[in-house]
């Protein structure tokens, strides 16, 4: 089987452009060995990754040049055949140096008489671990170590802020994730702990906005034993305390009540706090993260929020690209939570092959979590093995998403799409089927296979 392809002039063009260096570079520098022999025989050419298996370096195996010096090095050897087949050999030999057994693949390159003029060989390796396997699916690597392993994306922008993050999470720098609500910034906030040196140490979480401004404060700082009414005889660590050698993590900043910035903003600066109650000073080694939606400079100018705090938590600053803007990662996560739904109930339901783009003409306002809600939702109202898009919620297909976006839409989904939203909307008004069939001036059975369609969760209710 020779090589039949041929590129394009222009690509061949590119390929003569590039410099040799960059060949040699490709070549050294690809992890599967590669062996060059030419018609007599002889190695020309050996990369770097043949001296795991032959146990010889590149320049001394080309030196030898002598085809007949390997019987004994590699059994069996393939020069007599390929002489004789001029086709892609499969052969499984036995390295006497490095006592493996691997598969070799040897190519002819045959020159314009078709006679034999190079054969070049591939010695793959036995791999027995893999960074990531399909089967295993989920995108769950094998290095469960790994800060990424729960973290869906594909996305440049988003890959972009990851990397960043990651370069950053080594330095005890406090972070602000910035971005709308439900674009994963508490998920990311976990993923710089895991990231960093402190991350077999603890992770505290805590949202701002959701705890009055004294519990908070008694959250946060802790309290000795009677510190106040009703603080009991034993007192109690605050998070600040908790997290120590860790990473605390403040959702919601924007929230925090200006008494208590200040007291964070002395923790940031000093590494101690004061306990409620206490009159001594407690040290906490603490990695700051903090997050919020809400725009922290026109919180400065309305004196909500302290300029020195900002600066403070803004040393290292990510913003995390809404979904709408890392379309690429849409598709990725719906698999995602797919996944993790036919884990918790163990069957497996799949996608219709018409349900997964009108998820990308969507704008997601509310971001991931809209995603991951819709896709559990779906799942749920699903009752057999297929998700169809009539489980979508109407606002998804609203007619102006499906319209600006309808260049790059099939036209069969736009149109099944519009003939949901239609008998759903009647269905809605009249509430039975022979409503739909009068109104739609349709025929019974058509209404009937229409409304069982589209309206079965508005039937169900
Ligand atoms: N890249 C991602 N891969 C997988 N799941 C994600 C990803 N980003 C976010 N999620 C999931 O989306 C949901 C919302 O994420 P998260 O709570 O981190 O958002 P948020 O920005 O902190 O929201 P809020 O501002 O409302 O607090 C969570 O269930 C989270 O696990």
């Amino acid at each position: 089987m020779d090589n039949e392809f041929k590129h394009s002039a222009e690509y061949m063009e590119y390929l003569n452009a590039l410099p040799k260096e960059m060949y040699i570079k490709i070549l050294e520098n690809i992890f599967t060995g590669i062996l060059v022999n030419d018609r007599e025989g002889n190695t020309i050419y050996v990369n770097p990754a043949v001296t795991r298996h032959y146990g010889k370096r590149p320049e001394e195996m080309v030196a030898l040049r002598n085809w007949g010096i390997w019987q004994g090095v590699v059994s069996p050897p393939a020069y007599k055949e390929m002489l004789e087949v001029r086709r892609t050999l499969f052969y499984r030999q036995m390295h006497f140096n490095s006592q493996e057994v691997l598969t070799t693949i040897i190519n002819p390159v045959l020159d314009n008489d078709q006679e034999l003029e190079l054969m070049v060989s591939v010695i793959q390796e036995n791999i027995e671990s893999f960074d990531k396997v399909y089967e295993e699916e989920s995108g769950i690597s094998g290095e469960q170590e790994s800060p990424f392993k729960n973290i869906i994306g594909e996305s440049q922008n988003y890959m972009k802020e990851l990397v960043l993050l990651r370069r950053a999470s080594k330095s005890k720098t406090p972070i602000l994730i910035l971005g709308e609500s439900g674009v994963g910034k508490s998920l990311i906030a976990k993923f710089i702990h895991d990231a960093s040196d402190r991350k077999d140490q603890p992770f505290w979480a805590i949202n701002c906005a959701a705890i009055p401004e004294n519990l908070l404060e008694s959250e946060l700082f802790g309290y000795v034993p009677h510190a106040f009414t009703g603080a009991g005889g034993k007192g109690k660590k605050g998070l600040i305390q908790l997290a120590d050698r860790g990473t605390l993590f403040l959702d919601e900043i924007g929230d925090l009540p200006l008494s208590l910035q200040a007291k964070l903003l002395y923790v940031i600066e000093s590494g101690k706090f004061l306990p409620i109650g206490s009159e001594t000073y407690v040290e906490a080694d603490v990695r700051i993260l903090t997050a919020t939606n809400q725009n922290l400079e026109k919180l400065i100018e309305e004196r909500k929020f302290r300029e020195d705090l900002y600066w403070r938590i803004n040393a290292i600053m990510s913003k995390i690209p809404p979904l709408r803007d890392r379309k690429d990662d849409i598709i990725p996560l719906a698999f995602h939570f797919l996944k993790i739904n036919n884990q918790n109930n163990t069957i497996q339901k799949k996608f219709s092959s018409q349900f997964l783009p009108l998820l990308l003409k969507y704008h997601w306002p509310g971001n991931i979590r809209e995603l991951k809600n819709v896709i559990d939702r779906c799942y749920i109202l699903s009752p057999g093995y297929t998700i169809q898009p009539d489980k979508l919620p109407d606002y998804i297909f609203k007619e102006e998403d499906r319209v600006s976006n309808a260049d790059s839409l099939n036209f069969d989904v736009m149109m099944e799409a519009y003939e949901r939203q239609v008998v759903r909307e009647m269905y809605r008004a009249e509430k039975t089927i022979a409503g739909v069939q009068k109104k739609l001036n349709m025929s019974q059975n058509k209404a009937y296979r229409l409304v069982k369609k589209y309206c079965a969760d508005l039937i169900e209710k």
